[in-house]
């Protein structure tokens, strides 16, 4: 395979959609890992929702447990409550070293027939909600605009494909990790090594540093904060779409800085009934079809306290 060196860039502003999909096919097609750059996201908003994430996150424990994850993944979601016992990256036995707020797609009420349905749990905060309403929004609108140049990467020009993105699931995580000590144990992680399970993760971090890519010989290289970008990765449900041509590549966060690490990704998946498989025209298929819900149920149970099947921890009402 291939070996990288540099995590491209991908530059989109108003270029032929042509142009950026071959951008986006070499560098998704090898590193799997890039900077998007000149997306049309506002900065201020990107520094408002770091605002209101540090807002959050020195809240007293109490006032964020009173909004701890539930069944649908929504809310605080503490340290120490999610271990990566899947990962077929390292031998994982340790918890995260990471605190986080999720947010989803806002549902009026939990629909049983729909997997992680439901409505937010929205802290008392001033100006919270609105701003990650609202940089959720901006980012649905680049997370669906990446989609269509990630299927046209591929030679996808069938359209079919995007209708599982009509109603997507989304995922907006505001990541809190604490300075790590210089002399804690090597398999401590603040985010184990893992691959993204959706589509497009497109994520914002501050100038802290931690985040590390795999190559494919096995070293890790670093994925300093470029200013103004936002890092964009491929998951494992778009590897599999594009029959393996586009990379869900591993990676991890150490946080040795002695700061505090903020950064905030955003998850751009398909509707969790989605069945995905190879789409045609990538070829022979190497991946059987797989329900988008079920995947993530067996994920999210493995990893996460709040899902063990018995626990029944942190089930809101
Ligand atoms: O915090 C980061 O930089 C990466 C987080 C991450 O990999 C994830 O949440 O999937
Ligand atoms: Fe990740």
């Amino acid at each position: 395979m291939t070996e990288f060196t540099d995590i491209p860039v991908v530059r989109l502003g108003d270029r032929p959609d042509a142009e950026i999909a071959a951008d986006f096919r070499a560098a998704y097609g090898t590193t799997g890992f890039g900077y998007v750059t000149d997306h049309g996201i506002d900065p201020d908003l990107v520094e408002a929702l770091f605002d209101a994430s540090r807002r959050f996150h020195a809240l007293p424990l109490e006032r964020k447990m009173a909004v701890a994850v539930d069944r649908s993944h929504r809310g605080y979601i503490p340290i120490n409550t999610s271990t990566d016992v899947n990962s077929t990256l390292a031998t994982v036995t340790r918890p995260n070293q990471s605190a986080s707020f999720m947010m989803m797609r806002e549902d009026a009420v939990a629909d049983p027939s729909e997997y992680l349905s439901g409505p937010n749990r929205w802290p008392e905060l001033e100006g919270f909600r609105e701003v990650l309403e609202t940089y959720a929004q901006a980012m649905g609108a680049l997370g669906n605009r990446l989609m269509r140049i990630a299927l046209q990467a591929v030679d996808i020009t069938d359209t079919k494909a995007m209708s599982a993105f009509e109603n997507p699931t989304i995922w907006l995580r505001l990541l809190h990790y604490p300075p790590q000590p210089a002399e804690s144990p090597e398999d401590l992680y603040g985010s184990a090594p893992h691959t993204d399970f959706g589509c497009l993760t497109l994520l914002v971090q501050d100038d802290v540093g931690g985040l590390q890519v795999r190559t494919p010989a096995g070293t890790w290289v670093d994925v300093p904060r470029l200013p103004g970008s936002v890092v964009v990765n491929v998951g494992d449900m778009l590897h599999r779409m594009s029959n393996g041509r586009l990379r869900s590549t591993p990676h991890r966060v150490i946080n040795r800085s002695g700061r505090e690490r903020y950064s905030c990704p955003f998850f751009y998946d398909p509707h969790v009934n989605t069945v995905i498989e190879p789409l045609p025209g990538t070829g022979e298929p190497n991946f059987p079809p797989l329900k988008f819900a079920d995947f993530l149920r067996s994920e999210l149970e493995a990893a996460y306290d709040a899902h063990k099947p018995a626990s029944g921890q942190g089930v809101s009402a």
